[in-house]
Formats: structure tokens, C-alpha cells, sequence
């Protein structure tokens, strides 16, 4: 095992700052805001354990390739460190790190009883078959096992991980303690102890809180026009629950480009394209536009639900919509945020509006140490008061402290995490 100490591991200089260097700058505005004494500025601003994996996994063809993952563990005051796996090719350990820390301030938001993790294998899933990708889950699961458990750090889908690989993990550590363990992952399928709902749950959860935003700002529903960009998952999910809740989809994206049409897109007719042919490009009724047209079409809520930076300085000010609610982890940088708080476009924060994953992912967690499952319909219940709660409460913080909606729910969450660092002694 190699826990790299903060100092040496954040040296790398070939890493990708980004992500990292927007949610410090978050991390910063918040704490100064609320006056946060250095000491603890000092604790929260770096991951509190980081775990980098080198693993062999033997391809198809025989040859065997080595693999890197890390798992990135940023504070566990408020309880065992919960976050996903991400498999993509361009992800690096600072990524990870930001992306953990986002899971703290999310866990805290949502008043969820974690910390916050990641874990990611620099790898691109579309290149693999499904048995390597078995291999290559199993290996990374073992290597991580050292740092994962229902106690310690529970592991969840993100980009490019699904039901399937969690079972994968959830089968792996099983064998290795020699009975299953359920809770040692979560968003895995229903018949291996998975929650209702939690496929679901981070676009639901993100629709909840879109509606009431939308209630807050006097918009009518039957006139909301959505533009998504990322059709996985997530974006998927927004996709069908806008619509049954009355919304249009105008615009809708995956990797390799954009389908729109102005008057609403049949999303069940574009989803069923792109499980046929692996794209929504190509989709009938429905004109091809770019991802970055996209970010711009004539919409009032626009939902990144793909990956981060592709809101900046350079094109927040062509951005159309009144609402962007963030289903992507940090999809929007420091500086794009202060264009559109200028501009008035209201931008629900991804701790805010994707939080409803590790909250059903919470459920299932406790489901699963309980044996005792619920029904779609409690998780749901349950689900929709978590992200109501939260949003209420950020909204109550932005109006008081006359802050835009992501500082005012990094204040709420830093200020916990700070109080249970202080609570339980900063010094063993
Ligand atoms: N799955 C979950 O429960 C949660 C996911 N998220 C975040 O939501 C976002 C989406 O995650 P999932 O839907 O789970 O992943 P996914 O792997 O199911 O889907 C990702 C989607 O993004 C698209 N995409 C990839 N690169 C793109 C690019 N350059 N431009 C446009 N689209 C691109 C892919 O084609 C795919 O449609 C991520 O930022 C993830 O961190 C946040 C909270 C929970
Ligand atoms: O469901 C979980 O535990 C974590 C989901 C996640 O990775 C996220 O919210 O970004």
C-alpha cells in the first residue's frame, strides 16, 4: 500500500490543475466568508489520506497492461468517506482530489452522516470488452480493498462505472472476507442488494430541487426548455423526468456531439437511437448542433451532465439560459460563476443539484447494513425532503448573506465539516 503524503503526491507537475484550482478557489471564498481560522483552512484544504494503484490486467489478446487508479480519501470527520469510481481516459490524481473534496461539501450539504472520496482508473471502458473490464474492476477492487469497507469508505458509480462494475467490487472484497457485504458498495443492481431508485436518483434528485427553483423564480413549467449536455446516466434521467413532469428537451448530448430541435425533442425516440447506434447524433426530427452550441441555445435551464470545466469566462456570457442546475461534478469555473451572478442566471451548484445520488446511495448503504429494504416509493419520499431540505437552506443562507447559491451551500458545508473536525479534537 502506498498512502502518499499530501506534499510529495500534490508535486506531480504534469497534472491537470483545473478542477482542483476551481474548488479551492470555492473552498476559499466560503471560508473566508465565514472567518475559518487557518488551522482548519490548513486541514480542509488538502485530501486526508490518498491511495495510488499500479495493477496488471491481462487483455484479451493475452498481453497484460498496467493500469493506474487512485483512491482519494478527503476528510472523514462527519463519518466513513463515500464518493464514486470514475473510469476515463484523461482522469489524473488531482481530478481525484478535487472530486473528493466536492463529495465532502456534498455529504455535509445533504447532512448525509460521510466524508467525502473518489476513486478513478486512468482508462477509457469503450476500449475495453466486458470481460477485461471485469478483470480490470476485480484487480483495481483488490488493490483498493486496503482503504474500502462499509465502515471505513463505501465506493459508488461516476463516469464510466455502472450497476455491473459495483457488483463486480461488492463480489470481490465479498470473497476476499469470505461472506457477501453488501454495504461495502453502493448503486449496484437491485438482486444483489441495490436500492430502488438509486439508478435514478441523481437526475431525479436534480429535478426535485429544478422544480422548486423554478417555483422560487415565478417560471411556468409547460414553458421550461431544457438543454442537456451528457446522456449517460444522469443526463438520461433528467432527460425523462423533465419530460414527465411537463418540460421540453430542446437540446441533448452525448461525446461525439448534440441533437435540437427548438419545438422539443422526442427524448425516448433519441434515447432508443443512441442505445442502437452508441450516439444521439443522427437522431430523427432533430437538427446536429456541437457540445459548445449547445451550452448556448435558447433554453431556460441549461443541465451540464458531463464533465467539468465547460463553463468559463469565455462563454458565460453567450449562455441563455436563466437557470443552470450542475448535474456534472464542476462543471462551471470561479470565474464563469461571477459572469453569471452579474447577468443574473441563477446557478444551482453541483453539491446542491446532483447531491440526490449519495443520497440514495445513503439509503442503500442503510439498507443494506439493516438487510431491510424499502420500496421506490419511500426512497423517493425520502429523497425529495433530503434535496428540498438542502435547497431551502441554501436559499435562506444566499438571501441572508447576499451570496450566489454555491457559496452560499459551501458556507453551510464547510462550516459542518469545521465544526465536526473542532468537535472531535484536531489533535489525537
Ligand atoms: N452517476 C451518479 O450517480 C452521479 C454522477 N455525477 C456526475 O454526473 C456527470 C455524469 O455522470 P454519469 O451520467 O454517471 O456518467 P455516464 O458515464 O453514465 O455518462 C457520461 C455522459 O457524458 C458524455 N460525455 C463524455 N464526454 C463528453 C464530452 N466531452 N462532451 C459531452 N458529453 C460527454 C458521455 O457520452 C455520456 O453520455 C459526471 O460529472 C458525474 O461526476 C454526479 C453525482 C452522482
Ligand atoms: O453515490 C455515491 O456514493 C457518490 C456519487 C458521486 O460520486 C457523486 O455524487 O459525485
Amino acid at each position: 500500500m502506498v498512502m502518499a503524503d499530501v506534499e510529495r503526491s500534490a508535486a506531480a507537475p504534469s497534472e491537470r490543475l483545473d478542477l482542483l484550482q476551481t474548488v479551492l478557489q470555492q473552498f476559499d471564498e466560503a471560508a473566508d466568508r465565514l472567518d475559518l481560522p487557518d488551522r482548519l483552512r490548513g486541514i480542509l484544504r488538502v485530501p486526508q489520506r490518498e491511495l495510488t494503484v499500479n495493477f496488471p490486467v491481462k487483455r484479451d489478446n493475452g498481453r497484460i497492461e498496467v493500469f493506474q487508479g487512485f483512491r482519494v480519501q478527503h476528510n472523514l470527520a462527519r463519518g466513513p468517506t463515500k464518493g464514486g469510481i470514475r473510469y476515463h481516459p484523461a482522469v489524473t490524481i488531482n481530478e481525484t482530489r478535487a472530486l473528493a473534496m466536492l463529495m465532502t461539501w456534498k455529504c455535509a450539504l445533504a447532512g448525509l452522516p460521510y466524508g467525502g472520496a473518489k476513486g478513478a482508473v486512468i482508462v477509457d471502458p469503450k476500449q475495453l470488452s466486458a470481460g477485461e473490464i471485469e478483470r480490470l474492476t476485480r484487480r483495481f477492487a483488490t488493490e483498493i480493498s486496503v482503504v474500502i469497507g462499509p465502515e471505513r469508505d463505501i465506493p459508488a458509480p461516476d463516469i464510466g462505472t455502472t450497476p455491473q462494475v459495483m457488483a463486480w467490487i461488492m463480489d470481490t472484497i465479498s470473497m476476499h472476507q469470505g461472506h457477501t457485504v453488501p454495504a461495502v458498495v453502493t448503486g449496484k443492481p437491485i438482486n444483489v442488494g441495490g436500492s430502488e431508485g438509486r439508478l435514478e436518483a441523481t437526475g431525479r434528485g436534480l429535478t426535485y430541487v429544478l422544480m422548486s427553483a423554478s417555483q422560487h423564480l415565478g417560471l411556468n413549467v409547460p414553458d421550461i426548455r431544457l438543454a442537456i449536455q451528457g446522456c449517460g446516466n444522469v443526463g438520461s434521467t433528467v432527460a425523462r423526468e423533465a419530460v414527465a413532469l411537463g418540460m421540453k428537451v430542446v437540446a441533448l448530448s452525448d461525446s461525439r456531439g448534440g441533437v435540437y430541435n427548438p419545438y422539443g425533442l422526442n427524448v425516448e425516440a433519441v434515447l432508443t437511437h443512441k442505445a442502437a447506434t452508441g450516439s444521439v447524433v443522427g437522431a430523427v426530427n432533430a437538427d446536429t448542433l456541437t457540445n459548445e452550441e449547445l451550452l448556448e441555445v435558447e433554453c431556460e435551464v441549461l443541465v451540464p451532465a458531463a464533465l467539468s470545466g465547460v463553463i468559463t469566462a469565455h462563454n458565460a456570457d453567450r449562455i441563455k439560459a436563466q437557470i443552470i442546475a450542475e448535474a456534472a461534478n464542476g462543471p462551471t469555473t470561479k470565474a464563469a460563476d461571477a459572469i453569471l451572478y452579474e447577468r443574473g442566471c441563477v446557478v444551482i451548484p453541483d453539491i446542491l443539484a446532483n447531491a440526490g445520488g449519495v443520497t440514495v446511495s445513503y439509503f442503500e448503504w442503510v439498507q443494506g447494513l439493516q438487510e431491510f429494504f424499502w420500496s421506490e416509493r419511500e426512497v423517493n419520499a425520502q429523497l425529495r425532503r433530503v434535496m428540498i431540505n438542502a435547497l431551502q437552506q441554501v436559499l435562506r443562507v444566499a438571501a441572508e448573506q447576499r451570496v450566489d447559491l454555491r457559496t452560499a451551500a459551501y458556507m453551510l458545508a464547510v462550516q459542518r465539516v469545521a465544526d465536526a473536525v473542532t468537535t472531535r479534537g484536531i489533535y489525537p
